[in-house]
């Protein structure tokens, strides 16, 4: 219950954020439309009274009084759902936004990997759609509390006894949802033969299927089992919706005999000339929508239930994705690199699973080296860049970065210093311009520079080929954007990760894997050396994960990962001379090219 006013009260002041004069006329149109209903009861009442006493004035007084209330209880809410309509789209889009910057304003990427999380993550997508129910169900429920309160009032009045008519009603709304309960295993129970049916039809119109289904001349035996699954689904459903109907009505008829019970009661206290015609009036009227209140709380209860949970994820998955760091944050990167980048006995375990994916690394990346990473699938490559990349922290043991450890600086600083290309790159649909020029959002007009980076990653041809240069529109989802081939989205892909040309870290891995082994290895080529001469000024580290030894033979230092553990270190004419891993998968991979 406590989740729920949490919930209600998020939603109320969101909306009020969003638009405070919308957020007050719906609640008041809600609050008028909802409270008129018992005193349309009791004006009826009032009513009733003046014409039995033959006054006409007051009679049509309240009239005029109950014709009123009639048009507020039939159209107020209306009027409220064109304010709370936009105020819910923009509770829709606020919830949606808060959503992205929790997925993405992490400096982790684990709840998105993590089977529970991202699971969290999809129900909250879902969730955001759940925004204008919700809020609708809020201003329902706080028209309902209130129309309560009066009913209660006006019944309390009366005789006190009336005011366990709510209670009555309780049967029937636990039967209502043993109903449903019923009809859902019904339709659960069914499921198999509706599928069957559906398929069939499906299959018996189908173009592709029209061939087979001819020359095997399929078509009565197809019909009649479409019939026969057709008949065993609306067969379990008929009974279904039998016994539904027959407990429903044992539960109206519980109410039924409780709103005699207080008609007989009203109407024995009338005769005997303690009440009048006009409150007998009330009670017929007030007992009904007592039954409809308590239906209502019900329904308007369960989906602010479903509302409070979302923001309860909402508020996990927040907590989750800015867990502080356990080291005090209070260096910066430095400008260069002098040393180096050194794994000082890093062990790392997935968040979630058990078996260690790395397990006690020990290396150091010296400042200026092109440093390539190899090993079998699975060996803990990507792992390594992730963690270089701030993705993840290490388990156990330390990233040190010139001797300070990357945890003590601030991941968004690191993240400005270092570049990354990927193997499952974005193909972001945006102006070409944009596509490369987001790898650096301060040169992101300067067409100079995206120019360049397009040149170091060998992908010029890619531009020379499109329509409008840098100005085209990429991407299938717009009806005049070019679509590119696997390979050409890859080489702009890898011109966004050269974008900035001062990191001190540059991870690439496997972002070639659509290029041929010889334009791989001819971009890697120029690349090195134009790396080399950048390293003499800052120190930066290439990082490079590729399966090709063609292109890994020109780093100055190669990693052999296998099983989590660094196996190999060396370079190339070390590595291929000696009897390792290295040597091993150099010379399969040599003979399959011979
Ligand atoms: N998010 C994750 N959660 C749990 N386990 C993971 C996750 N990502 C990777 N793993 C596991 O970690 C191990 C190492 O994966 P990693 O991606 O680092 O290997 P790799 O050497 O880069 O492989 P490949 O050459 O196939 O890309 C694998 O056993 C993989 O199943």
């Amino acid at each position: 219950m406590t989740e729920v006013f949490t919930g209600s009260w998020q939603m109320i002041t969101t909306a009020w954020r969003l638009d405070r004069r919308k957020t007050a006329v719906s609640v008041v149109l809600m609050i008028v439309g909802a409270v008129a209903a018992p005193l349309l009861a009791a004006t009826l009442a009032w009513m009733t009274d003046q014409i039995v006493a033959g006054r006409a004035a007051q009679a049509a007084l309240a009239g005029v009084a109950v014709a009123v209330l009639a048009v507020a209880v039939l159209t107020f809410e209306h009027f409220a759902h064109i304010f709370y309509f936009e105020l819910s789209e923009l509770g829709e889009l606020d919830f949606d936004e808060q959503l992205v910057a929790v997925s993405n304003g992490s400096p982790g990427v684990s709840h998105h990997e993590q089977a529970e999380h991202a699971d969290t993550l999809t129900v909250l997508q879902q969730d955001a759609r759940q925004f204008r129910t919700g809020l609708e169900s809020l201003l329902n429920s706080i028209g309902l509390a209130l129309a309560v309160l009066f009913t209660a009032v006006l019944l309390a009045v009366l005789n006190p006894i009336l005011l366990l008519l709510p209670l009555a009603a309780v049967p029937s709304l636990m039967t209502g949802r043993w109903a449903e309960r019923i009809l859902d295993r019904a339709k659960t129970s069914t499921a198999e033969s509706t599928r069957v049916a559906l398929n069939l039809f499906r299959l018996s119109t189908s173009a592709g299927a029209a061939g087979e289904l001819r020359v095997f001349r399929l078509q009565d035996t197809l019909r009649s089992r479409h019939r026969a699954a057709w008949k065993a689904t609306t067969h379990g459903l008929w009974r279904a919706h039998l016994v539904a109907t027959w407990v429903r009505a044992a539960g109206q008829i519980c109410f039924a005999l409780a709103y005699v019970g207080a008609m007989l009661l009203v109407i024995r206290e009338a005769i005997a000339g303690r009440r009048g015609v006009g409150d007998v009036v009330l009670v017929i009227v007030l007992a009904t929508q007592v039954n409809q209140q308590v239906t209502q709380a019900v329904t308007l209860l369960q989906q602010l239930q479903r509302m409070a949970g979302a923001y309860r994820r909402l508020r996990t998955l927040r907590a989750l994705v800015t867990a502080p760091e356990p080291v005090p944050v209070d260096a910066d990167p430095p400008q260069g690199l002098r040393h180096g980048i050194e794994l000082d006995g890093v062990s790392f375990t997935y968040p979630g699973t058990d078996a260690p994916v790395l397990e006690d690394v020990r290396l150091t990346l010296p400042a200026g080296a092109t440093v390539a990473v190899v090993g079998e699938n699975g060996a803990g490559k990507s792992t390594l860049v992730k963690l270089l990349c701030g993705f993840y922290r290490p388990s156990q043991g330390r990233i040190l970065v010139d001797g300070v450890d990357l945890r003590r600086m601030p991941v968004e600083d690191w993240r400005l210093r270092i570049a990354a290309g990927f193997q499952d790159f974005v193909r972001f649909e945006f102006q070409a311009r944009q596509t490369v020029g987001v790898g650096d959002l301060s040169q992101l007009s300067s067409d100079s520079a995206i120019r360049a980076a397009l040149e170091r990653a060998q992908a010029t041809d890619v531009l020379d080929g499109l329509p409008d240069g840098l100005d085209t529109q990429l991407g299938k989802s717009y009806a005049d954007g070019a679509e590119l081939s696997g390979g050409q989205w890859q080489r702009l892909a890898l011109g966004r990760a050269l974008m900035r040309d001062t990191p001190l870290l540059l991870v690439l891995d496997e972002p070639t894997s659509a290029l041929d082994p010889e334009a791989e290895h001819a971009l890697f080529e120029r690349y090195a050396s134009q790396a080399r001469r950048v390293a003499d000024t800052t120190g930066a580290i290439t990082v490079l994960v590729s399966h090709r030894f063609s292109t890994v033979r020109m780093a100055d230092l190669i990693i052999v990962v296998r099983d989590g553990r660094v196996a190999e270190i060396g370079d190339h004419a070390t590595l291929a001379a000696g009897d390792g891993l290295y040597a091993e998968l150099f010379a399969l991979q040599a003979k399959a090219y011979r």
